[in-house]
């Protein structure tokens, strides 16, 4: 796990300005946002976890040697949340995390198959987290939305109670924007999740899957084409495939990169290596995120500081790529127009002190 939360080589002035920046977070995990505090309160509250207590223990918990290690740790976190209240805590508590760093819209990446399969019930689990969603509204002016994913390597059972669980008129809450598929990527084909995509977009909910990840470009031409992907999750091996590039640019289809999140899972060697500047350079539209933010020792704004370092990003280059996230985001006009004025009036003022 990285120690530094801000990149130490991004400018002292360029982190002041990002830890202000108003921001729109679009792929971040549920559960992969626990804090360590969160975290260790809910081992001691179930003694027969191995999940370490003490947070200082966690660092090395959540050090990964590869993705499967990591989704293995990940599961064991999950195993944490037992209860509606486990559920609403956590939701409430990543809401103020969110906005101590200035994030004034997340879309938040549930996997409600995991905890119901687990014993909660499915009522009381969205009863949790629209309860947690209004509060943080109303007390942090943060505004959250959901999106539900598949566990693809759970089978299509999950995807069949995802699917449920999405389309249900007595079930589907409010805050709910979007479908998603994540895990692990190999040996599970994005096309046999079709017919829970076709009912989800039915149903008004936006498609936006992981893909290329983990695995290779043609992940992410079936997301794109079996999955009617507005947005692609990581889609970094795309940098692989100059037609894909050409065809995310000429689609607009954002990619939500979460560079930290490569490195810390070995999907890709080192920072440096990332190919967030192919993208760039290709036209792509690049959205920044943070993906389990603690268990990778990161958050928002260090991503930001990390970008800015690997694309060469002053203010007027971060006002951008925030402003991306907002435009890509599943927000209405309005809200959009209300985020990007706060972004440019803040950048106006900043750059004019
Ligand atoms: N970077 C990431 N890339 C991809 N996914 C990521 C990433 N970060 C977090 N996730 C999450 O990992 C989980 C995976 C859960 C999973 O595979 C599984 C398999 C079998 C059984 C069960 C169960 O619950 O019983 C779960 C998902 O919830 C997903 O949202
Ligand atoms: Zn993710």
């Amino acid at each position: 796990m990285t120690q530094h939360l801000v990149d130490p080589r991004a400018s002292r002035d360029l982190t002041a300005f990002i830890a202000e920046l108003p921001k729109a977070e679009l792929h971040v995990h549920h559960v992969g946002s626990a804090s360590p505090r969160i975290v260790s309160e809910l081992a001691a509250r179930h003694p027969d976890s191995k999940v370490p207590t003490d947070p200082e223990a966690l660092v090395d918990y959540f050090t990964f040697t590869d993705f499967a290690h990591f989704i293995d740790v990940y599961l064991s976190v999950v195993d944490l949340i037992r209860t509606p209240e486990d559920v609403r805590l956590l939701t409430y508590e990543v809401a103020r995390d969110l906005a101590r760093q200035q994030v004034r819209y997340a879309e938040l990446t549930i996997t409600p198959f995991s905890s119901t399969r687990r014993g909660i019930d499915e009522r009381a689990f969205m009863d949790a987290i629209e309860d947690a969603r209004k509060a943080a509204e109303s007390e942090f002016g943060t505004v959250l939305r959901w999106c539900f994913d598949i566990p693809g390597e759970a089978g299509l059972e999950a995807a069949e109670e995802t699917t449920r669980l999405a389309t249900d008129d007595r079930l589907r809450p409010e805050g709910l924007v979007s479908f998603g598929l994540g895990g692990p990527e190999v040996g599970v084909e994005r096309p046999q999740f079709k017919p829970y995509f076709d009912r989800a977009i039915a149903a008004g909910l936006h498609s936006v899957p992981h893909a290329g990840e983990t695995t290779g470009p043609q992940t992410v031409w079936d997301a794109l084409t079996h999955l009617r992907a507005e947005r692609i999750g990581h889609g970094t091996s795309s940098a692989q495939d100059p037609k894909l590039l050409a065809h995310l640019a000429e689609h607009r289809i954002p990619l939500e990169v979460c560079p930290t999140s490569n490195i810390a899972t070995r999907a890709v060697r080192t920072l440096d290596e990332h190919p967030i500047k192919e993208f760039v350079r290709a036209g792509v539209i690049v959205t920044v995120n943070s993906d389990d933010p603690p268990m990778f020792g990161t958050d928002l704004d260090n991503e930001y500081a990390v970008a800015a370092r690997l694309l060469e990003l002053d203010e007027r280059g971060l006002a951008e790529l925030a402003k991306n996230a907002v435009e890509a985001s599943f927000l209405d006009a309005a809200g959009k127009a209300r985020i990007a004025g706060e972004i440019d009036t803040y950048t106006a003022q900043w750059l004019g002190r």
